[in-house]
């Protein structure tokens, strides 16, 4: 794509520009802050620490390009509304130094905000050093701007064994999930002692973002496992327009939303009560699920539309429920269809996975769509890398996730094949860091 800024010193060019991805910047859903670092805007590129230092944000920006506050309530990158590109890694602590641990946590919260206001990781990381020196900063995001990234830490149940001196800390709803019927697991995709989730409208800038905080990290942690993604599958505002899946279904109709407060507090933030003890520093994060569910395309690709529809319980084309017209018409589970039989089937995804079949549980869905190459023996090794936010999984995602496996029709065509858990800590506010809570 070219160059299409009308300012100087603005590279959109790798922005994607597909209509309804457009960020709302600021305070969604509370979580604006002040930042101790001064936000640049979008009129400038990482190269300008003078900016960095504190100028003004441009209003007239196009919110593609824009800054997500780094600090607040609850950390960005949960409610914030998704972007297109996605860097996930689980990385396992390699040192037993405790003081490493949190050295790094430290550090890695520096660059973290630096980086989410298109700033270098460093300053003066690109060639201020010198020449004898490796640069503090990557480089390939040097003239890039901030394009909505989000940097969101979680804590995996791993990180409080008896490395750490955490035990005490751990917070009681952070454990392991349980095997579940069908999962495929591979040991090379699943747990981890920490993650990092880099969200952007740039792919360049989320890599940037995970390659220089693993660059920081050497020594004191490496990687378990990574995900790319792209095309988000769900909205998480109603700003956004409704994305489609590999599947060709427009995915996060009935998601939770930030412009939903009080079903966040119901839903997705831990709230003050919910972790007594070790576990209180949890009030305000959220516990993250993720899930790399392979999607078999091909077979999917040559089944009827009809039997399509009838898997998800929504029709391909408007995403309305079956029996009703508009995607965001009520699903109606009581509903007949005209041979007498339940208009959205018995099996059917969204009846199963609706809270009505769940005693009222929801989750905030943020998951991607990958594709990484191929399987060797001619299929896609495609799929959803499904993220989901929540209060307490044990809760939420196991009961959902129980109820799926044991009857969701969309079963034949999926393989849940990688899997983890992470708590992530609330937001910070002013000359917090990330692990001061944890080492409290
Ligand atoms: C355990 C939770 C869920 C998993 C795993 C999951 C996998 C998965 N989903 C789709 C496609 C769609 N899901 C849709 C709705 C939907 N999915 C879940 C949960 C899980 N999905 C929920 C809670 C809901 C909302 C249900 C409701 O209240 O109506 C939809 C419909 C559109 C929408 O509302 O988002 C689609 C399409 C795939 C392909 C998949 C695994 C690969
Ligand atoms: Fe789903």
């Amino acid at each position: 794509m070219s160059d299409t800024s009308s300012e100087p010193g603005v590279s959109r060019r790798r922005l994607l520009g597909a209509s309804g991805t457009a960020a709302v910047v600021g305070m969604v859903g509370g979580a604006a802050g002040s930042g101790a670092l001064a936000l640049r805007g979008n009129a400038v590129s990482r190269g300008d620490d003078a900016a960095a230092a504190g100028a003004p944000a441009s209003t007239a920006a196009p919110a593609l390009d824009a800054a997500i506050p780094f600090r607040g309530p609850h950390q960005a990158g949960i409610v914030t509304p998704a972007q297109d590109r996605l860097h996930f890694v689980a990385l396992d602590v390699v040192t037993s130094d405790r003081e490493e641990l949190r050295s790094l946590l430290e550090e890695w919260t520096r660059a973290a905000e630096r980086m989410t206001a298109g700033a270098e990781a460093a300053p003066g990381g690109l060639v201020g050093g010198g020449p004898n020196r490796a640069p503090e900063d990557t480089g390939e995001a040097y003239d890039l701007p901030a394009s909505g990234l989000t940097i969101t830490i979680g804590y995996g149940p791993s990180l409080f064994d008896h490395r750490f001196g955490l035990a005490s800390r751990k917070p009681a709803a952070l454990r392991d999930l349980p095997a579940f019927t069908g999962d495929q697991l591979d040991p090379r995709r699943t747990g981890g002692d920490l993650c990092i989730q880099a969200c952007a409208n740039d792919p360049q800038v989320a890599v940037h973002a995970v390659r220089n905080l693993i660059r920081i990290g050497f020594g004191v942690v490496a990687v378990r496992w990574s995900q790319l993604g792209f095309g988000r599958t769900s909205s998480t505002s109603t700003t956004q327009a409704t994305p489609r899946n590999l599947f060709g279904f427009k995915d996060g109709t009935n998601n939770l939303k930030a412009e939903e407060p009080e079903a966040l507090d119901q839903h997705v933030w831990v709230a003050p009560g919910d972790e007594t003890g070790g576990g209180s520093w949890m009030a305000g994060g959220s516990y993250l699920v993720a899930r790399r569910i392979r999607m078999h395309i091909e077979v999917w690709d040559r089944t009827s539309l009809q039997e399509q529809e009838d898997v998800i319980g929504r029709d391909k084309k408007e995403g309305a429920p079956l029996g009703a017209a508009k995607e965001h018409d009520a699903l109606d589970l009581a509903r007949k269809g005209p041979d007498g039989k339940p208009a959205i089937p018995a099996t059917a995804h969204v009846r199963l996975a609706h809270k009505s079949h769940l005693g009222g549980i929801r989750i905030l869905r943020r998951g991607y769509n990958f594709t990484d190459g191929s399987d060797g023996v001619g299929h896609l090794d495609a799929g959803l890398f499904f993220l989901a936010y929540m209060r307490n999984p044990e809760k939420q995602f196991v009961p959902m996730q129980r109820a799926l496996a044991k009857a969701d029709g969309l079963n034949e065509y999926i393989e849940h094949n990688g899997s983890a858990v992470f708590a992530c800590p609330p937001g910070l506010k002013d000359g917090e860091h990330w692990g001061q809570a944890l080492f409290a």
